[in-house]
């Protein structure tokens, strides 16, 4: 067993086996002027009922890496390499058009950003969600397509559902059609929902209404949710565990709690400390410096070490790429994560704040 096999290897259930398993994956996207590595070799699993959140600067493969193993990549040309991607028994990878068109929707159902270019704009609500639901049921009546629509919608807080049933997507505002979205979603009980950037178009009180509506989804379907955000306050409240990116791999994984209390990467700590803090001053603000790297050529060794606190010139960050490295509950790819607490202490006390207590 290599290290990449053990990693995440914790059930939230004993004896639950993933729901789906990623293994060595890769991918890369030809672009004028070279190949974009935006995934690089990641290796994951979720299990039943879990949210794993995806975390990570905008650019790091976070949609990139989902939308791969759906076949969901727009131009241009993706190369998808490694494998496999286990789910319901089936290497995802190795599935047709077909074949897979049957578990999107249904045994998989994705929520976007944005629902207005997810929805088709001249199709109503209801149509459109009873049609998801028909596709995938032959066999179940108009009658009882409604009555069920109504029922999602109902569940997912939209009022005077009849009546919104019949309206078109552009009358809903932007948290109604993200609920129909989940509503949509729901629609077929599916195992895995994956929601890339769920809220980020919404206000702020919108956001957290959304949220309550998506946890409410998890625990109607039972589904495994794959949460895919830059947004750690979202992480915060939602998620069982969390992979963090950095330029197309990953950098730590851990539970929510401990990733937050004792980070292990350096990256991770500075996504941290950029978190905006209701109790901060604005010059104690910290933003992480400089830029994530280009992807059409990555730097050597660890990505992350032209902007690393860690690194103090140390030559193995230049030359050597960090493994994702097993501590038993988490994974980091630091080749100094022992040196993670002096460094939570500093960055803490720079802050003003007390580091947490060890919850490895
Ligand atoms: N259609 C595309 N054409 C060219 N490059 C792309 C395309 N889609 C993604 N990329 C590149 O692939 C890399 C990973 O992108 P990806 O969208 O997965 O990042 P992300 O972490 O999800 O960021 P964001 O939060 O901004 O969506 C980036 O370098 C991005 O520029």
């Amino acid at each position: 067993m290599n290290s990449a096999d053990r990693i995440n290897t914790l059930p939230p259930a004993p004896g639950d086996g993933p729901l789906l398993s990623v293994r060595n994956l890769s991918v890369q996207l030809k672009v004028e002027g070279g190949t974009v590595h935006a995934v690089r070799d990641v290796s994951w699993d979720i299990y039943p009922g879990e949210i794993l959140g995806i975390v990570g600067e905008s650019g790091s493969g976070k949609s990139v890496s989902v939308n791969a193993l759906l076949k969901l990549l727009p131009s241009p040309p993706a190369i998808v390499t490694g494998g496999p991607v286990l789910f319901d028994g089936h290497d995802l990878l190795t599935l047709s058009e077909r074949q897979l068109r049957r578990i999107r929707g249904r045994r998989i159902a994705m929520i976007f950003q944005d629902p207005m270019t997810s929805f088709n704009p001249v199709k109503t609500i209801g149509h459109q969600i009873s049609e998801t639901i028909r596709v995938h049921d032959r066999r179940i009546s108009r009658h009882a397509t409604r009555a069920r629509t109504i029922e999602l919608l109902t569940k997912v807080g939209v009022p005077s559902p009849a009546t919104r049933y019949k309206q078109f997507p552009h009358e809903f505002s932007g948290g109604m059609r993200q609920r129909a979205m989940i509503a949509m979603a729901m629609a077929n009980q599916p195992k895995l929902i994956i929601a890339d950037e769920p809220t980020t178009a919404l206000d702020v009180t919108i956001q957290a209404q959304v949220l309550e509506v998506l946890q409410l989804a998890q625990q109607e379907t039972g589904a495994g949710i794959i949460l895919i955000t830059h947004d750690l306050g979202l992480i915060a409240e939602l998620a069982d565990r969390v992979l963090v990116m950095y330029a197309g791999k990953i950098v730590e994984s851990a539970r929510a709690l401990p990733l937050f209390q004792q980070p292990r990467h350096p990256y991770t700590l500075a996504l941290l400390a950029s978190l905006p803090r209701i109790d901060a001053e604005l010059d104690h603000l910290v933003s992480i410096p400089g830029q994530p790297p280009s992807l059409i050529s990555p730097p050597p060794g660890c990505a992350f070490h032209p902007r690393c606190h860690l690194t103090r010139g140390r030559e193995q960050c230049h030359t050597q790429q960090p493994d994702l490295v097993d501590l038993g509950r988490r994974a980091t790819a630091c080749h100094f994560w022992n040196e993670m607490d002096q460094e939570t202490a500093t960055i803490a006390s720079e802050l003003g704040t007390t580091p947490a207590r060890r919850q490895d």
